[in-house]
């Protein structure tokens, strides 16, 4: 896969403007209320660095925008293409809601369509291969606003079809967008406080990580990261940061 250069440049105008990935997902983004966690994550880390945040569709199923809710209102007989174009609109109607928000707050915030993101796949349409990204419709958003919101687990194909990563693929996303802007460093909130050696929604004694590799994490088999995030970011030698949207505790780093 390659990023994609404008006019034969990479056009990252300001290189040595700060710049960082956050991924908040399903369980961060569900209520208002659990978006005021989001939100103050976001206003501290707007402090250090322009933003881009990643967002997953709000909720678990039966909440009424959750992918899972999506696709109950669809059918497995409808093409793969109606089904992704279905689920788009839960990452698109989040990504919108947080953007809102954060205008509401006096942040200076937008969000992208999929197309603008700038994530190109094949027609792959339920767990699509990434072809190129083109980091140009980021890159000319952030020069005008502090915080760049954009969809997770979606892609556009050359048809400007709309396309899926695979469930879960929102971890995906992240270090897709962290790489296009040539970052090494994405951060990823979630609903417990970093990785544990086990479940801690299971085992309330699970013991936390402060560092894992890059392979240890593949061989837990948690669904904390999806494994084609951490393969991604083994590839292209990108830390990933593990942190609760709803703690101040420290998370666990991956990386080599
Ligand atoms: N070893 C583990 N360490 C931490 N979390 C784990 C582990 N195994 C499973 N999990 C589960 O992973 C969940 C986080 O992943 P996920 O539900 O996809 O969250 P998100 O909504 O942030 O994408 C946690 O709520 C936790 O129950
Ligand atoms: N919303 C998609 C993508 C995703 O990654 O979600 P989450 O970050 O909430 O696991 C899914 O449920 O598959």
């Amino acid at each position: 896969m390659e990023v994609k250069e404008k006019n034969g440049r990479f056009m990252r105008t300001d290189a040595s403007m700060p710049l960082q990935v956050l991924k908040f997902g399903g369980t961060s983004m569900r209520t208002r209320t659990t978006r005021k966690a989001v939100i103050a994550h976001i206003k501290t880390q707007r402090e250090k660095a322009k933003l881009v945040v990643v967002v997953s569709a709000m909720g678990r199923f039966r909440d009424p925008y959750a992918t899972d809710t999506l696709l109950s209102l669809g059918s497995l007989k409808m093409r793969k293409k109606e089904q992704a174009s279905l689920v788009s609109i839960g990452e698109q109607l989040s990504a919108l809601t947080l953007c809102a928000e954060l205008l509401e707050e006096g942040i200076s915030a937008c969000t992208l369509s999929f197309l603008e993101a700038g994530i190109i796949s094949d027609q792959h349409y339920d767990y699509a291969q990434v072809k190129y990204m083109d980091p140009s419709g980021i890159l000319k958003a952030l020069e005008q606003f502090d915080v760049v919101v954009v969809g997770g687990f979606i892609a556009i194909d050359e048809e400007m079809e709309v396309t899926t990563l695979g469930r879960g693929g929102s971890d995906y996303s992240a270090v897709l967008f962290a790489d296009m802007l040539g970052l090494k460093e994405a951060i990823i909130y979630t609903d417990v406080n970093g990785v544990y050696v086990e479940d801690p929604k299971q085992q309330k004694n699970a013991r936390k990580y402060e560092y894992l590799s890059y392979g240890s994490m593949l061989a837990l088999h948690s669904r904390v990261l999806h494994d084609r995030c951490v393969v991604y970011a083994r590839d292209h030698h990108i830390r990933i940061y593990v942190k609760g949207t709803f703690s101040k505790e420290e998370g666990t780093w991956i990386g080599s």
